[in-house]
C-alpha cells in the first residue's frame, strides 16, 4: 500500500552531521568533475565528436563535464527508439509505471546530498537552493506515481440498462521533453517523469548548461527498471534539435519549460501539420515571469522586506517566480524600501560551495552580460540605491540590485530580467497598486503583504496570477501543496505539481458496450 504523499523535508544545516554529509558529497563530486557523458539512445551510450561543455558558473575556468551532443541523425535516430519503445511501454500497467517513479524517488532520496552538490556545481546553486531543488525533484516522483495511481481506471461516466461505458485515458505517445537549467534536476525531472508514467515515450533535451545532472537522473531511471528506448538523453542546440524535433510529424507533444520567446516559438511551430503527421501536436509550456509583490499599508513591515529580500535574490534571482518588481502603497514606501536596503546589502554573494553563501553567481556570460545591460538600463529609468556592479573574472557575479522610484511601464518593470535585480514602484493606494501588478503580459506569480482583509479578498479576485501568495514571498511553490503556473505570457495555463497536470499527457476514450 502506498503511503500518503507527504513533501521531502528541506534539510536543515544548522545541523553539524547535515553540514559534514554535504561537505562530503560535495568532496565526492569534486572528485568525479571533467568527466565525458554520451547520449542515450534506445539504451545504447553514443558518444560523439562535438561535446557540450558544463562549466561551473562560480569558476569558468572548472569543467563540469562534457556531454555528448545529438545532431539531428541522432535526434532521427532518438525518435525512432521511443516510437518503438512506445509499443510495449504504453501498454505497460500503471502500477509498474509509478513504481519505477518510486524507486527512483527512493535512489534520489539516498544521494540527495550527492545531487545537490551537483546542482551547486554546475548550476551555481548554493546549498539550501540546490538542497530545495532535489526535494522538489523527488516530490515530483512520489507526486505523480501517486496521481496516475489515482486515474488508472479512469472515471466513472453513467450507464443506461443493457450497456456499459468507461472511459478511462491512454498515452499520447512520443514526447519531447525540453527543460530550463534553473531548476535542473526539479523541472528537467518533473516534466520527464509526469510524461513517463502516464505511458508516453520521452526525448529529452536538457538546457546546456546543465546537461551532467539530467544524465545522473537518467541513471537513476535505469537503475529503477525503466527500460530501454522509453527515455532517450539527447542534449544539442536548441536551434537544431529543438526545431528538428518540434517539427518532427511523430511528435506527439512537446513539454517546453523556458523562456517567453522559446516558447511562442514552439507553440507556432508545433501548430503546423507535417507530411504523414496524423494528429495535432499538443504543447505544455511554462514560460517567464515577471512577478511582483504588493505591500499594504497596513502590514508587517519587516515581513515585507524579508519577503522582497528572499524573493527577488534566492538564487540571484533567477527563478520564474521571482520578485522583480516590487509594488509599495506610497504611506509606507519610503519605510519598506530602505529596510529592503539595508537587508540587501548585507546577503552574503559568493562561491555558492560555502555553506554561508546566500547568493552566488548567475549562470554564464550571455545572462551576465544580459542582467548588467539591464543594469545600465535601470540607472536610466530609476534611483540606483545598492548593487549595481558586476564582477566576470572568475565566476559570474552580480551584487543584489534595487532600483527605486520605477515607472511602471518602464522596461525593468516590464521584461524579464531573470536576475538579481528588484524594481520600486509607488502606488497611490491598494487598488492602484494592484492595476500595476496586473500591468505585465506575464501572471506567474505574486504575493500581497496585508492585515487588510478586505483587501487580501480583493487580491484573490483582482491579482490574476497562476501562483497568488498572501504574507510571504512569490517563490518556492511546494509540489502537491501550491500547483504551479501561470497565465498570459507565463504559458498554458497548466499547474506542475497539481492534481490536474498528468491529464495534460494523456487523451480520454470513451468505450460503449451493449449486452
Ligand atoms: N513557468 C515556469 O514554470 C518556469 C520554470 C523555470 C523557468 N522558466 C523560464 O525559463 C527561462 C529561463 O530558462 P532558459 O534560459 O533555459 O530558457 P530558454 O528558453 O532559453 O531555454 C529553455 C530550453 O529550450 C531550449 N531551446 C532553445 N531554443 C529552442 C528551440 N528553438 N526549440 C526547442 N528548444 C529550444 C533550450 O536549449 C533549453 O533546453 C526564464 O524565462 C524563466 O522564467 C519558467
Ligand atoms: N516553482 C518555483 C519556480 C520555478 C521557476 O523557475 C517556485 O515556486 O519558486
Amino acid at each position: 500500500m502506498v503511503q500518503p504523499y507527504r513533501h521531502e523535508p528541506l534539510t536543515d544545516f544548522t545541523v553539524e552531521a547535515n553540514r559534514d554529509a554535504f561537505l562530503v558529497a560535495l568532496k565526492k563530486v569534486e572528485s568525479e568533475l571533467g568527466r565525458d557523458y554520451p547520449l542515450v539512445i534506445g539504451g545504447e551510450r553514443i558518444m560523439t565528436e562535438d561535446k557540450i561543455t558544463s562549466i561551473n558558473p562560480a569558476n569558468k575556468a572548472e569543467v563540469v563535464g562534457r556531454v555528448a551532443k545529438a545532431n539531428q541523425e541522432l535526434a532521427e535516430r532518438a525518435m525512432k527508439a521511443a516510437d518503438e519503445a512506445f509499443r510495449t511501454w504504453s501498454r505497460t500497467s500503471p502500477e509498474a509505471r509509478a513504481d519505477i517513479l518510486f524507486r527512483a524517488a527512493a535512489i534520489v532520496r539516498r544521494r540527495k546530498h550527492e545531487f545537490s552538490a551537483w546542482l551547486v556545481k554546475e548550476a551555481g546553486k548554493p546549498w539550501r537552493e540546490a538542497d530545495a531543488d532535489t526535494a522538489e525533484a523527488i516530490d515530483f516522483m512520489e507526486y505523480y506515481g501517486r496521481q496516475m495511481l489515482k486515474l488508472k481506471d479512469g472515471i466513472p461516466v453513467e450507464s443506461r440498462p443493457g450497456e456499459t461505458n468507461r472511459f478511462f485515458y491512454i498515452p499520447l505517445g512520443v514526447g519531447v521533453v525540453i527543460s530550463p537549467w534553473n531548476f535542473p534536476f526539479a523541472i528537467m525531472a518533473g516534466t520527464t517523469v509526469a510524461s513517463l508514467v502516464t505511458g508516453n515515450t520521452v526525448l529529452l533535451k536538457p538546457a546546456s548548461a546543465t546537461p551532467v545532472v539530467a544524465y545522473k537522473f537518467v541513471e537513476v531511471l535505469e537503475e529503477a527498471g525503466l527500460p530501454a528506448g522509453v527515455l532517450n538523453y539527447i542534449p544539442g542546440s536548441g536551434a537544431e534539435v529543438g526545431d528538428y524535433l518540434v517539427d518532427h510529424p511523430r511528435t506527439r507533444f512537446i513539454s517546453f519549460t523556458g523562456s517567453r520567446d522559446v516558447g511562442i516559438r514552439i507553440y507556432e511551430r508545433a501548430a503546423k501539420v507535417h507530411p504523414g503527421q496524423i494528429w495535432l501536436k499538443r504543447v505544455i509550456a511554462e514560460m517567464g515571469g515577471k512577478d511582483a509583490i504588493v505591500v499594504d499599508k497596513e502590514a508587517d513591515l519587516e515581513l515585507a522586506a524579508q519577503s522582497i529580500v528572499a524573493s527577488a535574490f534566492g538564487f540571484s534571482g533567477q527563478k520564474c517566480s521571482a520578485c522583480s518588481r516590487a509594488i509599495i502603497v506610497e504611506d509606507v514606501y519610503d519605510q519598506v524600501l530602505s529596510r529592503v536596503v539595508e537587508l540587501t546589502k548585507q546577503l552574503n554573494v559568493g562561491d555558492p560551495a560555502e555553506q554561508a553563501t546566500f547568493m552566488g553567481p548567475v549562470i554564464d556570460q550571455n545572462a551576465y552580460n544580459k542582467i548588467m545591460e539591464y543594469i545600465e538600463i535601470g540607472k536610466q529609468e530609476g534611483r540606483l540605491m545598492t548593487g549595481g556592479e558586476g564582477d566576470d573574472a572568475k565566476g559570474f557575479f552580480i551584487q543584489p540590485t534595487v532600483f527605486a522610484d520605477v515607472d511602471p511601464n518602464a522596461r525593468i518593470m516590464q521584461e524579464e530580467i531573470f536576475g538579481p535585480v528588484v524594481a520600486f514602484a509607488k502606488a497611490r493606494d491598494f487598488d492602484h497598486a494592484l492595476e500595476i501588478a496586473n500591468n505585465t503580459e506575464y501572471g506567474l506569480t505574486g504575493a500581497v503583504i496585508s492585515r487588510n482583509r478586505a483587501n487580501l479578498e480583493k487580491a484573490r479576485q483582482e491579482f490574476h496570477v497562476g501562483n497568488l501568495y498572501f504574507n510571504r514571498g512569490c517563490t518556492g511553490a511546494i509540489v502537491g501543496y501550491q500547483p504551479f503556473g501561470g497565465f498570459n505570457m507565463s504559458g498554458t495555463d497548466s499547474k506542475a505539481g497539481g492534481p490536474d497536470y498528468l491529464l495534460l499527457h494523456m487523451q480520454a476514450k470513451t468505450v460503449s458496450e451493449m449486452f
